[in-house]
């Protein structure tokens, strides 16, 4: 059993516990279910940067990064550095996140907000419309090709888009479809945690050219994404490397005027 499969495992108990708990039509009656979301697939093609800043506490692989900052001044910093969306973690057990931490977002930034989740059940996505997303992320080892069709294609029957994430070839061919607006490459092995941007480099060709190429995990350096760039990407996803700061706002206005020079 691999960290997805346990993280899974235990999504599918607690999205079973808040269906008994919140029913969807309170969710449909959330004053931001018939918001206007904004797309981070149109940021990302008319940004030259294309930095997705991740709000994230702690992961499973570093175990704590960050326990101090707020939410919201995160998103306040992302956003005056100029970063094309946010993403926010709300899984609770193994990242320290939460739809709180969506919503506190939602209400301080105009961003593209990413709602960062292990997606199981379409529950989930009403869950991602009434606290303020505007993406979801689907995973692809976690899903078979008929849970991407119906997920992705509410998804965007609910305004939101798509980033659908892959860690090898097989699947990335068991994806392809027209409901999913980014394609992103997750460079972190989730068998031994090791991170490598050639796995983004590697599959790169084989992402058609109607998806907007996201690279994610693992990136820390102005020379790497220069090197992605190179190979078609436009999105950027960062997590660590911001979040292990004492300010992530301020490290990513650092970094984005060094890309930008
Ligand atoms: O980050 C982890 O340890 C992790 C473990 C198991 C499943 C997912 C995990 N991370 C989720 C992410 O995709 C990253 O938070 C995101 O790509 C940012 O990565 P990084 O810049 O390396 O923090």
């Amino acid at each position: 059993m691999n960290i997805l499969d346990k993280i899974v495992a235990d999504k599918h108990k607690e999205v079973a516990l808040k269906k008994s708990l919140i029913p969807v039509k309170q969710l449909e009656s959330s004053v931001l279910f018939d918001r206007e979301t904004n797309s981070l697939a149109h940021a990302l093609r008319n940004s030259n940067t294309g930095i997705i800043a991740e709000h994230k506490r702690r992961s499973p692989s570093k175990a704590v990064i960050n326990q101090k900052v707020n939410v919201q001044d995160v998103a306040q910093g992302y956003q005056t550095a100029g970063v094309s969306g946010m993403s926010v973690l709300t899984d609770g057990k193994y990242f320290g996140g939460s739809l709180d931490d969506l919503l506190l977002a939602r209400s301080s930034v105009k961003l593209p907000l990413l709602r960062k989740e292990f997606i199981i059940d379409e529950y989930q996505l009403l869950e991602a419309k009434a606290h303020g997303a505007d993406v979801i992320l689907l995973i692809a080892a976690v899903l078979d090709r008929n849970q991407i069709r119906s997920l992705s294609q509410l998804a965007k029957s609910l305004s939101l888009d798509v980033l659908l994430e892959v860690h090898n070839k097989e699947e990335l061919e068991k994806s392809i479809m027209p409901s999913l607006d980014m394609l992103g490459v997750n460079n972190r092995n989730l068998k031994t945690f090791d991170v490598s941007i050639e796995t983004s480099k590697s599959l790169s060709n084989q992402i058609p050219d109607d998806f907007v190429k996201v690279s994610e995990s693992g990136i820390s350096s102005i020379d790497a994404i220069k090197d992605l760039k190179q190979y078609g990407y436009k999105g950027f996803l960062i997590g660590e490397n911001f979040m292990k700061t004492e300010n992530p706002g301020a490290s990513a206005i650092e970094f984005i005027k060094e890309l930008e020079s």
